[in-house]
């Protein structure tokens, strides 16, 4: 039977709240009669996460997933009921725990590799990759109360997925930066996912949790109303959030995950010389509208003859999902040769079906193809070349999902019976 790693039996937590600032110091000055009020932020949870899972918690705000997390890491006592964890837990929960802002980079790193319980020589010799990591540059032996929110989170982030955990939480909304960055995060999510951590994932991300968690639970006023799989637990809270949005109509945006682990291809053949979204008007954009049409100018400079050269581009969204590839040879286009010195603009033109978020494009150049996906030479396949941020479009219709499709819609009605409300699809 697989082994439990943690382990929650009739767990709850209460807090302490008062109507008015003003009965917390009058409870002070004048003891003996308590003026708060309960408030059960957790109620009798019972779950048992097994080793090597990766478990979703999903919940609106103030659902009591924080306050869940931190009595797993033991930051909170339960104020009922039993909680068992096994393994070495390491948690990226809230900014700035941790840390102490007096300390550079560099001895917070090896401050927090011993909180997580690591040696000395353990840490010096994670320490490249943390910092590599966290591509922060020379702020590593900077103070990190002179850090950004966004390093901070690099450095903290950095350290909790590469210190060996057994058990790793990390709540998502903390996970800023940008769309390199994320998609950094989930690619090392997964690899710790594969290598048997187990995982606690905190997302307001549906998509995410459904790629990335084998099951998910939904909090609802301290409460778990929901464990089941990814999907059965997205589908319910989004439903709860759509039945909210009736109340008070407001768009709601779900993005989608997966990752690549793809290595750079550089060519002397060939120069990527540059790589710009432009609008319909020829005009350089950095962001468009969902929907909109664009278009994708590659720059090249070929350094050698090329009889049949292709080019293609590759867009990911934040977690690293491939939302489209294809490339010249795929849609049957040539070039035609180009000699030795000679400089081309490749354009691609389409429409972006794509929910509103960052999306980064991949460039990869080739000689010959004869196949799909299939060449003589791959010369280049350079990552991140550019990013898209597409915006919600405030004409679109309300839609989920990975494609617009943005569907028409009829209604037709039997003229042969008297019955109006007769539908006939
Ligand atoms: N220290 C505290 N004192 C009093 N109430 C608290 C305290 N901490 C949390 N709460 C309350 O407990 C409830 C659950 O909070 P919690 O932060 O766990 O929710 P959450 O699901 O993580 O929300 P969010 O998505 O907004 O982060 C909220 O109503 C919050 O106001």
């Amino acid at each position: 039977m697989a082994e439990v790693a943690i382990s929650l039996k009739g767990v709850s937590k209460c807090f302490k709240r008062y109507a008015r600032p003003v009965d917390r110091l009058k409870e002070i000055l004048l003891p003996g009669k308590s003026r708060a009020v309960p408030f059960w932020a957790i109620q009798e949870i019972d779950l048992e996460i097994f080793r090597g899972e990766t478990i979703g918690i999903v919940g609106q705000n103030g659902a009591g997933k924080s306050t869940l997390l931190q009595v797993i890491t033991q930051t909170l006592t339960p104020t009922s009921g039993q909680l068992t964890v096994n393994g070495r837990i390491s948690a990226l929960l809230e900014l700035g725990s941790g840390f102490n802002p007096e300390f550079t980079g560099r001895q917070n790193v090896f401050f927090n590799g011993r909180i997580l319980g690591l040696s000395q020589a353990e840490i010096e010799q994670k320490f490249d990759t943390i910092v590599e990591f966290a591509d922060i540059g020379d702020f590593i032996d900077q103070p990190v109360k002179t850090y950004s929110s966004g390093m901070f989170v690099r450095l903290a982030f950095a350290v909790a997925v590469n210190t060996d955990p057994d058990i790793l939480i990390v709540d998502e909304a903390l996970a800023v930066g940008d769309v390199y960055f994320q998609q950094k995060c989930f690619i090392r999510l997964r690899e710790l996912r594969e290598a048997g951590v187990t995982l606690l994932f905190v997302s307001h991300d549906s998509s995410a949790v459904c790629k990335l968690c084998d099951r998910a639970i939904l909090l609802e006023h301290g409460r778990v109303i929901l464990d089941a799989t990814p999907r059965q637990v997205v589908d319910l809270y989004e439903a709860k959030l759509l039945q909210k949005q009736d109340q008070a109509p407001e768009r709601i945006a779900i993005q989608m995950p997966q990752a690549s682990t793809d290595a750079a291809i550089t060519s002397t053949s060939v120069q990527l010389k540059y790589v710009q979204f432009l609008d319909a008007d020829n005009h350089a954009i950095q962001s468009a509208f969902s929907d909109s049409k664009v278009q994708l100018a590659i720059g090249l400079t070929f350094l050698e003859r090329m009889e049949d050269p292709h080019v293609g581009f590759r867009m990911r969204n934040r977690t690293g999902e491939v939302v489209f590839e294809s490339n010249t040879f795929c849609m049957k286009h040539s070039i035609g040769a180009v000699e030795a010195g000679s400089s081309i603009e490749a354009r691609f033109q389409f429409h972006l079906p794509l929910l509103a978020g960052d999306y980064t494009i991949t460039i990869g150049i080739a000689e010959g193809g004869f196949s799909e996906h299939q060449f003589k030479r791959v010369l280049t396949m350079l990552h991140n070349t550019a990013v898209l941020k597409i915006l919600q479009n405030p004409n679109a219709i309300l839609w989920a999902g990975i494609v617009n499709l943005n569907p028409t819609f009829e209604i037709y009605r039997s003229s042969s019976t008297p019955d109006e409300t007769l539908i006939e699809l």
